[in-house]
């Protein structure tokens, strides 16, 4: 997963909380061609490996071979053996080491790590390739437990060389801030999946109002 290296932040999508793999993966397609994104989260709850698999078989080639890193939300155990770029763990799903164990040295992994700069500190010693931050808005995606505000991010940014992510109602509207505060990836659902000109439309205005909040 290619971190900025010009120092913008750049875009981590997730997939919606329901789709059918096959007819997804031409949305998703459409969405990555759309503008610059860094990697796709697949995030399916309550489903068996099985549908992991379809998942995965379907829109892993959709996303490597546009070389966006493809990343498994909570299943860092399967990840190696799928041919995944790496996995998201969160702070109830299974230790960072764990993770880390499992994935190997060369697979990315991220780590929920709300608004707490204590679990950041720890994620990163456990072999974090990012923390992540937030809610920092309102979300009807999932019930979230914290409320983060930019300060973490342009406070993790300065003292930290290990990338951070921001997440939770994150919209083009509201991103500003937290691009300004250093943030290295925004990680979005609704903002693009429920786009009322589609998810296309949606990954091009995030991208838009990321250029501009760094122009600004
Ligand atoms: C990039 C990113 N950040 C945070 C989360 C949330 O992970 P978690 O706290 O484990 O909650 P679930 O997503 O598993 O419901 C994430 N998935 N991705
Ligand atoms: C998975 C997750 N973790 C914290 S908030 C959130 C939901 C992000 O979705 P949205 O971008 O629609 O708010
Ligand atoms: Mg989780």
């Amino acid at each position: 997963m290619d971190t900025p290296a010009t120092g913008r932040c750049r875009l981590y999508l997730i997939t919606p909380p329901a789709f059918d793999p096959q007819p997804f993966a031409d949305l998703l397609a459409a969405a990555l061609d759309a503008g610059d994104v860094a990697a796709l989260q697949l995030r399916l709850k309550g489903v068996d490996d099985d549908a992991w698999r379809r998942a995965i078989d379907a829109l892993r080639p959709v996303a490597q071979s546009r070389a966006v890193a493809f990343l498994l939300n909570d299943r860092a155990d399967m990840a190696r053996a799928a041919g995944c770029d790496g996995a998201h763990v969160g702070q109830d799903d299974m230790p960072a080491k764990q993770a880390r164990k499992l994935l190997g040295p060369d697979l990315t992994l991220g780590v929920t790590c709300h608004d707490s700069r204590d679990l950041a500190m720890q994620a990163g010693e456990d072999g974090a390739d990012y923390v992540a931050f937030g809610a920092f808005f309102p979300t009807g995606t999932k019930d979230a437990k914290a409320r983060a505000t930019p300060d973490i991010l342009s406070w993790w940014s300065e003292m930290m060389e290990l990338p951070c992510c921001a997440i939770g109602g994150i919209t083009a509207d509201n991103c500003a801030p937290l691009v300004r505060a250093g943030t290295d990836f925004l990680a979005v659902v609704g903002s693009v999946w429920n786009h009322p000109d589609g998810p296309a439309a949606g990954v091009k205005a995030m991208n838009a109002a990321i250029a501009a909040a760094v122009a600004g």
